[in-house]
């Protein structure tokens, strides 16, 4: 045996065994992902629900923001308040805001007009003034685009135990008309709830803090919510945080329903750059491994090493790779959606692709580094995380 060829074999070795850990995340995901979603909960007495803030960081109107917001108007929980804030007094929130509020007397709502500035993280800087304001000690941050259901509060709350320090809630998608919003649901239902679910049923942290409960005292422990305003991934550092502090990352069995009311290709793309470009900074551990994760990128490996080993046609092994993990991601999806998909099968098989094929961008557009753009402004990520916002 030549060098060349122990090389070449350990290489290949080598494939084939992060091959089989992907399945294993595949199997994972399903597996976790049939167990815990949408499972109904025994809810905890009345006697036992704390009473919860939810701060609600608004910038701007899309079409949806109404009914999203009022969603929260009509959670069925005995003790809730709704924080909402903006960051200026020119946002056009305000008014929907101050529509719903009249709307809806009963309801202890607050609007808070403007920020305190205590980083980067602008989002972290619009929720400080509700933050500090807060009656309870159980926070929910839900970012705008978020619609829940009347008992999504009180799911939620039935996952913080005592040994709980943050409940995160899966991303996932309102069936919105457009290939965009279908675009974005099979990014969310396959490949995000794949990486999701898989680590969270090993204890890794795969935070989104899109929509998430903790405990106040917990976070002032850490130094308060100002700690995490130098991160854009404000929600990842928490939830590290909280960890370190020896409490668990719970898992609602709700996802976090994102019904944004503008989506294009574009904007889903720009956001995946903006969450690789800082997972690839703050873990750069995944440099590597996350694009040797993608079904592609691994088909073509895998059909290569097996042929090498083993003379094996590299066609149809990739053919069988490819196809395996469809039908896998197209399990997990419905795990997700709790039923049927709301499309073709036809149309499932063009998104997939696409976001298949799409990925190859976003993970070079990541790789080359550079500043990532968020709500109209531009940031510096540092290794480690840290972020300065930047004039281009
Ligand atoms: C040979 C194959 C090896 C596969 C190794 C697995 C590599 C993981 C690949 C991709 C990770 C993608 C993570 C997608 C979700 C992240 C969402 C996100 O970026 N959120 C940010 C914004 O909200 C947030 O700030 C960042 C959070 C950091 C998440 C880190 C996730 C690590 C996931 C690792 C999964 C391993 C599962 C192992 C199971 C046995
Ligand atoms: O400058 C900002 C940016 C954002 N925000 C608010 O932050 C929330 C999330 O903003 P977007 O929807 O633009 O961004 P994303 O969905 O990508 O954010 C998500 O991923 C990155 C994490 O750091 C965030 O916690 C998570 O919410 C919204 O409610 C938005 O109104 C601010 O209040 N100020």
């Amino acid at each position: 045996m030549t060098v060349v060829s122990v090389v070449l074999t350990v290489l290949a070795i080598s494939i084939i065994g992060g091959w089989l850990f992907s399945w294993l995340m595949h199997f994972l995901a399903l597996v976790y992902g049939k167990y815990r979603l949408h499972r109904p909960i025994s809810p905890p007495s009345p006697e036992d629900l704390p009473g919860v803030t939810i701060i609600k960081p608004l910038t701007g109107v899309d079409p949806n923001l109404f009914t999203n917001l009022e969603s929260f108007f009509n959670l069925k929980y005995p003790a809730f308040e709704l924080l909402f804030s903006v960051q200026d007094e020119s946002d056009a929130a305000i008014m929907v805001v101050q529509k719903l509020i009249d709307k809806y007397p009963t309801v202890n709502a607050k609007l808070f007009i403007g920020i305190k500035y205590v980083g980067p993280n602008g989002k972290i800087n619009n929720m400080i003034r509700p933050y500090e304001a807060a009656k309870y000690d159980h926070i929910v941050i839900s970012d705008s685009g978020i619609l829940v259901q009347p008992d999504t509060l009180l799911e939620m709350v039935s996952f913080m135990k005592p040994d709980v320090g943050m409940v995160l809630a899966m991303p996932y998608c309102v069936e919105r008309d457009g290939f965009a919003a279908m675009y974005e649901k099979v990014f969310f239902g396959t490949m995000h709830a794949r990486n999701c679910l898989s680590a969270h049923s090993v204890g890794i942290n795969c935070s989104t803090g899109m929509f998430c409960m903790f405990r106040k005292d917990i976070i002032e422990e850490t130094g308060g919510l100002d700690v995490y305003g130098k991160y854009l991934a404000e929600d990842y550092f928490l939830a590290d945080a909280i960890t370190k502090k020896g409490y668990k990352l719970g898992l609602c069995n709700q996802p976090a329903m994102q019904n944004s009311g503008q989506v294009s290709i574009t904007d889903i793309h720009k956001r995946l750059i903006r969450w690789g470009s800082l997972r690839r900074k703050m873990l750069p551990h995944l440099v590597l491994l996350e694009p040797i994760s993608e079904c592609f990128v691994q088909g073509f490996a895998i059909s290569l090493s097996l042929s090498y080993l083993f003379d094996i046609s590299p066609m149809v092994v990739f053919l069988l790779h490819v196809l395996v993990w469809f039908l896998s991601d197209y399990t997990l999806m419905g795990i997700c959606e709790n039923g049927p998909l709301p499309f073709s099968k036809f149309e499932f098989v063009s998104a997939w692709l696409l976001r298949e094929l799409c990925t190859i961008y976003v993970m070079l557009q990541v790789q080359m580094g550079g500043a990532v753009t968020w709500r109209n402004k531009n940031y510096h990520i540092y290794w480690g995380g840290k972020v300065e916002e930047v004039r281009l």
